[in-house]
């Protein structure tokens, strides 16, 4: 996609009675694309390039974890006490977008809602009109749903919407193998996206005909010429810039290296993720008292929130190894055949992400049977070395499955008590900041965690799966092994060794209302202390929904754009 690279200088009196929006990712395109259906000017400052055409292949969707692909800056995730044990230094070297689309074109594409509880929980912490029912009108404005559809399912899913929603060939092998084992182990098969929360659920993707479904591609690309809509790319925001009366009046930026002013007359909405925006409020007077102190920063309001309550998910890898042939082997990726297929028709080999294929949602704490707790993912793979971990990691479980056709699956914690902070160190707007979550800090998440281990062997000692699977080398931790052979002990010491956390980084700057003294934003988005300035991304969410945050991140958006409309009277009250 080409975006207009006009320095804003020279484009003078046109930005007069603006609407600035700054971060073109998944929250930023949305809003960027649906304002711009209205009069208002909007324009949209995103700090990374364009995206490079191998982005939009699938089966290269897992690229930035392997190598560097320029589209996203490595910040330092630290985890501290008795976790990331088998993790050089307890440090994560984590991925945040820098990119059109931001997270939407680096990431592994699987478009999951959550569970409507989680939404409707939003809504009783405080937050009015966030609910699950007042939410899937917009799910379904976004999604061109291409997958298969049923009457129980209908309802759920949207057709024509700028966003393409379908299941890969994968998937539908992934679901053959599962369904025996469902019958087996007495659970359904599930839309992820459906009125059931409960089950086996086969991944659904963001993906258009072979190609991936970034939010700039979806979004953006049909309305960039939009004469009301300006994008610039490679401007990085410095600061939101403030009248005496606390009304955001524009924002700094940082274009070719030469600092800038532009001034928006109606607002500004910060999109810059849930890493990013946290830092871009500090720099700009908004966070709490001791930070702006510390880096001497004058404060224009303060909100101890910021940076603070940060969510994510946790996950727990395991393998096995697999019948040869039944899956594909790395020669499939040099294979002729396969790539001018892909070049060709966009379908084969390289038009289906690799990564999960299959969510195994579960209540496993017993807390509330239509909720899950744990989301057991799985999928096939070639055995690959494991980024993060130590080399002993690495030889102890990676090494044996090397180049072997594997069944992976990570248990992941749906809803993590323990909570994390994105720390702002510096003012250079060029320093990073460092993502802080300890893991496990909070008891019960192991405890949970745990209990999804033991339903992923109860699924892979299933008749249907030992079918498929072969031997299994010896892939025991040595530094667990003392505790026994498959004790609680040793799962124990496994996951301390072996859980990480995820790049589904939310709540920074959270949605609550005026009693919680943790709130950035109201329940429509405004932050608290200043005016003219809203947050629209996931920063914004009160708690991390139970599964991937992308299609959280979209409905987000779509709501957020209509309660703009509505505040600057292109909507009436009713229509939101
Ligand atoms: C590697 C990876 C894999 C993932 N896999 C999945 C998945 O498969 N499914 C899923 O549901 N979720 C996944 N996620 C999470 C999902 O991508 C995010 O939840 C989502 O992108 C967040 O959207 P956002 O709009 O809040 O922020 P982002 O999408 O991160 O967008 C923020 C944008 O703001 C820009 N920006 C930041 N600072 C500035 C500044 N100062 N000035 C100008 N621009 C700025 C950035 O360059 C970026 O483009 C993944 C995330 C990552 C990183």
């Amino acid at each position: 996609m080409r975006v207009s690279i006009s320095p804003l200088g020279d484009l003078g009196p046109y930005f007069q009675n603006l609407l600035s929006e700054l971060g073109a990712g998944a929250a930023g395109c949305v809003v960027a694309s649906r304002l711009s259906e209205t009069s208002a000017r909007v324009l949209l400052l995103e700090e990374g390039p364009s995206a490079t055409p191998e982005t939009a292949i699938p089966r290269l969707a897992i690229l930035p974890y392997v190598t560097n692909t320029g589209h996203f800056r490595r910040v330092k995730g630290i985890s501290r006490g008795n976790s990331l044990l088998g993790v050089e230094n307890q440090t994560i070297s984590m991925i945040v977008p820098r990119v059109m689309g931001g997270g939407t074109t680096v990431n592994g594409a699987l478009y999951v809602r959550g569970a409507k509880l989680d939404y409707d929980n939003w809504s009783a912490l405080g937050n009015p009109g966030w609910d699950h029912a007042s939410l899937l009108p917009y799910f379904k404005k976004s999604e061109d749903f291409r997958g298969t559809i049923t009457e129980h399912t209908d309802a759920y899913h949207g057709k024509g919407g700028p966003l393409t929603v379908d299941t890969t060939d994968d998937v539908r092998e992934m679901k053959e193998i599962i369904r025996p084992v469902a019958a087996e182990l007495g659970l359904d098969i599930i839309d992820p996206n459906g009125p059931n929360n409960i089950g086996f659920a086969p991944v659904h993707n963001a993906i258009r005909s072979g190609v991936r479904a970034s939010a700039s591609e979806a979004f953006l690309k049909p309305v960039m010429r939009r004469p009301n809509l300006h994008i610039l790319t490679g401007a990085r925001v410095d600061k939101i810039l403030f009248n005496k009366n606390k009304k955001a009046t524009g924002v700094q930026y940082t274009f070719r290296g030469k600092t800038r002013i532009v001034n928006a007359r109606k607002e500004v909405i910060i999109s810059a993720g849930a890493v990013m925006t946290p830092k871009l409020l500090i720099h700009s007077g908004i966070g709490p008292r001791k930070q702006l102190e510390k880096l001497g920063i004058p404060v224009v309001a303060l909100a101890e929130g910021v940076g603070q309550n940060l969510g994510t998910h946790v996950t727990i890898p395991l393998y096995w190894k697999i019948k040869p042939g039944l899956w594909f082997s790395t020669k499939d990726f040099l294979s002729p055949h396969n790539i001018v297929t892909y070049i060709k028709k966009q379908t084969g080999f390289y038009s289906t992400p690799m990564g999960p294929t299959m969510h195994t949602y579960l209540n496993v704490g017993g807390s509330n049977p239509r909720r899950p707790d744990v989301d057991l993912y799985m999928g096939l793979q070639i055995g690959v070395k494991l980024p993060f971990y130590t080399r002993e990691i690495n030889s102890q479980i990676a090494g044996p499955l090397l180049n072997e056709p594997v069944l992976f699956a990570t248990d992941m914690l749906c809803r993590p008590k323990s909570k994390g902070y994105i720390a702002i160190t510096s003012k250079n707007p060029v320093e990073l900041p460092v993502v802080h979550y300890n893991v496990y800090e909070h008891p019960d998440d192991i405890k949970l965690h745990l209990k999804g281990v033991e339903e992923l062997r109860r699924i892979m000692d299933s008749e249907a799966i030992r079918k498929i699977r072969v031997a299994q080398p010896d892939l025991t931790l040595k530094a667990c092994a003392h505790l026994g052979n498959n004790t609680d002990g040793y799962w124990e010491c496994y996951a301390r060794h072996m859980t990480i956390f995820n790049e589904h980084f939310c709540c920074t700057a959270k949605m609550a209302p005026p009693t919680d003294p943790m709130g950035v934003v109201s329940s429509r988005l405004s932050v608290r202390g200043v005016s003219g300035l809203r947050v629209v991304d996931a920063s914004v969410m009160p708690e991390v929904v139970s599964t991937n945050t992308m299609a959280t991140v979209y409905v987000i958006a779509e709501k957020a754009s209509d309660i703009i409309k509505q505040d600057w009277g292109y909507l009436t009250k009713e229509q939101v």
